[in-house]
């Protein structure tokens, strides 16, 4: 994503690297309950768990394409104020919100990350909790925080809406289960990733899979990469995904596919040093994590008459709430063990 300014601002994307190939959904014709459309989408959910989504062409993209661009500035200006202000808004592990400074998780290889991150709540944003206290250059944009929530909510709900349909769930299942004004785990969160030395360079943020219901991406720079399903972990394997201008990279987390016994995949990504000259800038990024609020259950959605059959004897029923899974994920990581692996889904950590 997202606009042509953004874009023109830097090198392009080589064409040497090898790139994954996802299918790109234009969300006008979702809009407009193109069948063939929603099928693809069904299909890229299914096979890769990640998609591109062509925003332009509807008011609702148009929109969210214009806050976007004001948000990749408001990212700059929040990454300014340096890690000590910043370093005020660091919580200690379970919190998931606020600060975190560059080199405080560890990438497969055990050295540091080359990222620093800022999260903050849906709840937070929209006044559904109380207000947390926040950096000068988020409080000073509410504003524009707010309307991005808004259409990023209301673009992953119609996601989810047209996967209601194809897996046979009763109209707005997946969506009721995180609705805009209610409690709700889902997060923002802005990154950085400076220019690595050029003797230097190396994985920046560790393989995981995202741990909620639907991820928005939005990146300019190349970088994140994925491995795509049947592919070993190797070096070698890994695939670039390549950001387009007006389209935002859609990727489902750990929970739709435990909701739907493994129909939807979570897939594992990462982030590298951005590919050729575009190594030599420091790339931003920004995401809408949609996540159940914190005590929702993981259990599977078999509802009489949908796709997702029952759990069978032998296998394996999640009971438990998100926030345990989370922490769960996050104790196997930490022991090297991966939760994921077992359940085809291949992530290491927790994101
Ligand atoms: O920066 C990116 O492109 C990816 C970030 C990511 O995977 C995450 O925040 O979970
Ligand atoms: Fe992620």
């Amino acid at each position: 994503m997202p606009t042509e300014n953004l874009f023109a601002s830097v090198p392009p994307f080589p064409v040497d690297v090898p790139i994954a190939r996802l299918s790109t959904i234009s969300l006008e014709k979702l809009l407009a309950l193109d069948e063939k459309e929603s099928a693809k989408l069904f299909d890229g959910c299914k096979k890769d768990g990640f998609f591109l989504l062509d925003l332009r062409g509807v008011p609702i993209g148009l929109s969210l394409i214009a806050v976007v661009e004001e948000l990749f500035k408001v990212n700059k200006t929040l990454f300014d104020e340096g890690p000590e202000e910043l370093g005020k808004y660091t919580f200690p592990p379970p919190g998931i919100l606020g600060y975190n400074a560059f080199g405080s998780t560890k990438v497969e290889s055990g050295l540091p990350d080359r990222f620093e991150w800022y999260c903050m709540s849906q709840d937070d944003i929209l006044g559904t909790a109380a207000p947390a206290p926040n950096p000068a250059s988020i409080e000073t944009n509410r504003t524009i925080l707010n309307s991005f929530v808004k259409a990023s909510h209301y673009i992953a709900s119609q996601v989810l809406l047209q996967l209601d349909r194809h897996l046979r769930l009763p109209e707005g299942t997946l969506e009721s289960r995180q609705k805009l004004h209610e409690e709700s785990g889902s997060i923002i969160r802005l990154l950085k990733y400076p220019p690595q030395p050029e003797s230097d360079r190396r994985t920046s943020l560790f393989g995981h899979t995202d741990v909620g219901t639907v991820t928005l991406l939005f990146n300019v720079l190349g970088g994140l990469q994925i491995l795509p399903a049947g592919s070993e972990n190797k070096e070698e394997n890994w695939r670039y995904v390549k950001p387009q201008q007006g389209c935002v990279i859609v990727n489902l987390g750990d929970t739709m596919r435990e909701w739907t016994g493994g129909i939807l995949r979570s897939n594992i990504h990462r982030v590298t040093f951005p590919p050729g000259e575009q190594g030599d800038f420091t790339r931003y990024s920004l995401a809408y994590l949609m996540r159940a609020e914190s005590g929702a259950s993981m259990k599977r959605l078999a509802l009489k008459g949908s796709l997702i059959e029952p759990v069978k004897q032998g296998e394996e029923e999640i009971e438990i709430t998100a926030d345990e899974w989370v922490s769960r994920k996050t104790a196997l990581a930490r022991s090297a063990k991966d939760p994921a692996s077992a359940r085809d889904g291949r992530g290491a950590q927790t994101s």
